[in-house]
């Protein structure tokens, strides 16, 4: 394995092994393999870049760092030659971590200073400018993300909220710099190095800088940042003769399918809405989950009575909602409420014969592949941007899209259902 790869939670997972995947146009990406959790045995031979899929975005400090070193160890054990810690596009954390002590866990592990942060992903909007992330044409505080229910970003200077993470100074390569090319950013993450800065944003506005900070890492034992920081990195390894640029072909995966949603960000509550016109849905009523009232053999029923028809199950909600319901029963509660009921409902539904499943949310997604107890998908063509058809190999192989809650176009799930079932994926010819 070449390059190896860390990611605090799995849809981010799923992002960043669609953008190794993938590569530059014309110049082909890696062979990519997402593992859940920190694999026991060792990858296939064949296998040039591997993601390791944790679910530490959210957890306590200290078990995010154990489980990120303990990837770390596995990586380096796998021969990689570079390690990518991936982290949100909307830079999702709280002031006390989990970004800034992981990614200065690794660094130090590896002996690394002036290590390039960028959460930048222009192709959704996410741009970082003077150490400030946008999305869209918003800052982030103003953008969506400050509702977010787990971690709420309530500023959106990332370099002084990584600073109240981080023991060490935290430092900034200027878009001005990024703009002179990859040498000009080598030497600016030098220098950083030598002042002693461990994590450095580094600014982008564009795949054109982000294939530039790549190239100027193309040494670098770790970067950090969104799944766009990895546009640059294969092509270091396709031109110094260490990788192909092939991509194995896809098949597509016929039989029912089913789709649940967790996320309450504003796009999936945008495809809810696009869904539910054509398409049979079931909203959760979050109190009766609480109060039990609601269980698993509901949900499971709902989408066996509309086999065939793209069922789509979701606990999404309005942020005035989410509010209402974590004051009534407690942020952790309700979220560990939910995300167990979807993972047991996730699991019947394939032991009962869903081979195609869309799931909406990182923490939702997560929550579902553990309680399937897969543990490696190779990667499909991309649906929409971020986000990759995926397949489980197996005796019944099941084909799978985890969406982060923000990414993917209006008609996105059924889409995915289609790409899923084989259906040529965006840019492909019919
Ligand atoms: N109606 C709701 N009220 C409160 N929390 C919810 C509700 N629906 C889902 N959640 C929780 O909100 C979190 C959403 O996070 P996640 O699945 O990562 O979505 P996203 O990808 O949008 O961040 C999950 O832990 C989920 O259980
Ligand atoms: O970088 C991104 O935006 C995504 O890959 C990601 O990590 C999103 O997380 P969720 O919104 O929690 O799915």
């Amino acid at each position: 394995m070449l390059l190896g790869v860390i990611a605090d939670d799995f849809t981010g997972a799923s992002d960043i092994a669609n953008t190794l995947a993938k590569g530059l146009p014309g110049s082909g990406g890696l062979a990519t393999t997402q593992f859940l959790g920190v694999p026991s045995r060792p990858a296939a031979v064949d296998c040039e870049a591997g993601v390791v899929s944790l679910k530490s975005r959210s957890i306590p400090v200290a078990e995010a760092v154990a489980q990120s070193l303990a990837a770390l160890a596995w990586l380096r054990a796998q021969g990689c030659r570079q390690i990518v810690f991936k982290y949100c596009s909307t830079f999702d954390s709280t002031p006390a971590g989990n970004i800034g002590p992981v990614g200065e866990a690794l660094a130090k592990a590896l002996g690394a200073q002036g290590v390039v942060a960028c959460p930048a992903f222009p192709t959704t909007g996410r741009t970082v400018y003077r150490g400030h992330l946008f999305v869209g044409d918003r800052l982030l505080n103003e953008s969506g993300l400050e509702h977010h229910p787990l971690n709420p970003m309530t500023d959106a200077d990332i370099r002084r909220w990584l600073a109240r993470q981080c023991e060490e100074p935290v430092g900034l390569v200027d878009w001005g710099t990024v703009r002179r090319g990859s040498d000009a950013i080598r030497a600016a993450l030098a220098a950083a190095a030598t002042r002693g800065e461990r994590l450095v944003i580094v600014d982008a506005l564009s795949d054109e800088d982000l294939v530039a900070i790549g190239a100027a890492s193309a040494e670098a034992p770790l970067v950090t940042g969104g799944s766009g920081i990895a546009l640059g990195l294969p092509q270091n390894f396709i031109a110094a003769g260490l990788a192909s640029g092939r991509r194995p072909a896809f098949i597509g995966v016929g039989g029912p399918e089913a789709i649940l949603a967790g996320s309450c960000s504003r796009a999936t509550l945008a495809q809810i809405e696009r869904h539910r016109a054509g398409h049979p849905v079931l909203p959760i009523d979050v109190d009766a989950v609480m109060a039990g009232r609601v269980a698993v053999a509901d949900l499971v029923a709902f989408v066996r009575g509309h086999a065939g028809r793209a069922p789509l199950v979701f606990s999404s909600a309005s942020p005035e909602k989410v509010a209402r319901l974590q004051a009534a029963h407690g942020r952790e509660a309700v979220a560990t409420r939910l995300d167990g009921l979807f993972a047991e409902t996730a699991r019947a539904l394939v032991a009962g014969g869903i081979r195609r499943l869309v799931v909406a949310g990182g923490e939702t997604s997560g929550a579902v592949v553990s309680a399937l107890g897969l543990d490696a998908l190779a990667i499909g063509p991309e649906i929409d941007p971020g986000v990759p058809a995926l397949v489980a190999d197996g005796e019944k192989p099941l084909a799978l899209a985890l969406k982060s809650g923000n990414f993917g176009a209006e008609d996105f799930f059924s889409k995915a259902l289609a790409v899923l079932g084989g259906a040529p994926a965006r840019g492909e010819a019919a």
